[in-house]
C-alpha cells in the first residue's frame, strides 16, 4: 500500500455524539422482553400472555404489583402486572353462546404471543421512547389449544406496549379475519402498586354508572363520590363519563390513566378473604399494596367479518357507528 503524506482523515459515518438509544433485551430462554430507556425507565413483558410483569420509573421504583407466588412459567395466568383480558371478561355467561365455552377472562392471558419487533422514537426535547409489538392470531402456534375449540373464530390481535419517560401506554388492535361476526371484550387487567390502600382514592368516577358484581340482586348503581376509596372487597364495572381517572395516595396523584376508545374501567380489590383463597396471591396482605384498574371494553364489541366490512360500508355510515374494527384501545399510565 502506498502511504500518502496528506491522506484525508476518515469521516465518521455517524456522529460521535449520537443520542443514547433504548436497549431491548431477551431473557429466560427468550420468554421475556425487557426494554430500558436511557433515562432509566424499564418495562418487562412475558411472552406468555404478553403480560407486562414489571414497569419501573427512572428511579427504579416498581409501579406494578406482582404477586410473590405468581406463576411465570406459562402454567397459569399471571397474578399481577398487566394480564390481557380477551375475548371475554369474567366468567362467560351461559346465555352468550359464542363465549360460553371459554374460561374466565379468555385465552389471551394464557397464550404465548409472538414478539413482532420494536420501534424507537425521540421527542422534540430529545427524550427517547420505545414501542414493543406482540401478535396473537387464530393460526398462531402459541394459541392456548383449548381456545381454538372453545372459540373457533379467525382473528388477529396486535398488542403494543410503549414506554416513554413517565408513562406506559398499552394498545390493542383486534381484527376479525372470519366470514362471520363475533362479539368480544378486551381489557388491560392492570395491578397498580400502591403504598397503602387505606389512603388511596380514585377521582374521575363521579356520576358514573356501574355494575356492582358483589351485589348480584341489585347490581346497577351510580357513583356518587368524587373520591372513591377502597375499604373492603370491591369488584365493580364502571362506565365513566370522563376519559381520565386519577389514583391518589393521600393528596399525591400517583397514577393518571387516560383511556382512548375504552368505555369501561373495572375496579377490583380482593381484600382479606378473597386474597386468602387465591393460591397464587402472596403475601396474603398484598391486597393492601395493590389496586386493580382494568380499562377496557365490556359490553358490545362486535367485530364484523372481512366480507361484511366491505359490503357494509354504506350501512355502517348509515348506522353512524364504526363497528368494523374494535379500534385502538389505549391506556396511558403515568402521574
Ligand atoms: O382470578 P382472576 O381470574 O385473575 O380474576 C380476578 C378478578 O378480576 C377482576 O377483574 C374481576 O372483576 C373479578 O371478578 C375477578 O375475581
Amino acid at each position: 500500500m502506498v502511504e500518502r503524506p496528506n491522506k484525508p482523515k476518515l469521516v465518521p459515518l455517524s456522529p460521535t455524539t449520537a443520542t443514547p438509544q433504548p436497549i431491548v433485551s431477551f431473557s429466560d430462554d427468550n420468554s421475556r422482553v425487557t426494554a430500558e430507556l436511557p433515562s432509566g425507565e424499564s418495562v418487562t413483558v412475558l411472552l406468555y400472555g404478553a403480560t407486562v410483569i414489571s414497569w419501573k420509573d427512572a428511579e427504579g421504583q416498581e409501579k406494578l404489583w406482582l404477586s410473590e407466588a405468581a406463576k411465570l412459567d406459562g402454567s397459569k395466568a399471571v397474578r399481577g402486572g398487566i394480564p390481557l383480558v380477551f375475548p371475554v371478561f369474567g366468567p362467560p355467561s351461559p346465555d352468550h353462546a359464542q363465549t360460553a365455552k371459554l374460561v374466565q377472562h379468555g385465552f389471551a392471558r394464557t397464550s404465548r404471543w409472538e414478539f413482532l419487533g420494536k420501534s424507537t422514537s425521540e421527542s422534540a426535547a430529545g427524550a427517547a421512547s420505545v414501542k414493543l409489538d406482540f401478535g396473537l392470531s387464530s393460526a398462531a402456534e402459541g394459541l392456548d389449544p383449548a381456545a381454538r375449540e372453545a372459540w373457533p373464530f379467525k382473528f388477529s390481535l396486535i398488542y403494543s406496549v410503549t414506554l416513554c419517560p413517565g408513562s406506559l401506554t398499552t394498545a390493542i388492535v383486534a381484527t376479525n379475519d372470519d366470514d362471520k361476526p363475533f362479539d368480544c371484550h378486551a381489557l388491560f387487567h392492570t395491578y397498580l402498586r400502591v403504598d397503602d390502600i387505606s389512603s388511596v382514592s380514585i377521582s374521575g368516577l363521579d356520576g358514573a354508572a356501574y355494575i356492582d358484581k358483589l351485589s348480584p340482586s341489585d347490581p346497577n348503581k351510580t357513583e356518587s363520590s368524587s373520591s372513591v376509596t377502597i375499604t373492603g372487597e370491591t369488584d365493580r364495572v364502571y362506565t365513566p363519563t370522563s376519559n381520565e381517572i386519577t389514583v391518589l395516595q393521600g393528596d399525591k396523584p400517583i397514577f393518571r390513566i387516560t383511556r382512548d376508545n375504552l368505555t369501561n374501567v373495572v375496579v377490583w380489590n380482593p381484600w382479606t378473604e378473597k386474597a386468602a383463597s387465591m393460591g397464587d396471591f402472596a403475601p396474603k396482605d398484598g391486597y393492601k399494596n395493590m389496586l386493580v384498574l382494568n380499562p377496557g371494553r365490556w359490553g358490545l364489541g362486535r367485530l364484523l367479518s372481512r366480507g361484511m366490512r366491505l359490503r357494509g360500508r354504506k350501512l355502517l355510515a348509515w348506522l353512524g357507528r364504526d363497528v368494523c374494527v374494535l379500534g385502538v384501545m389505549r391506556e396511558v399510565i403515568g402521574a
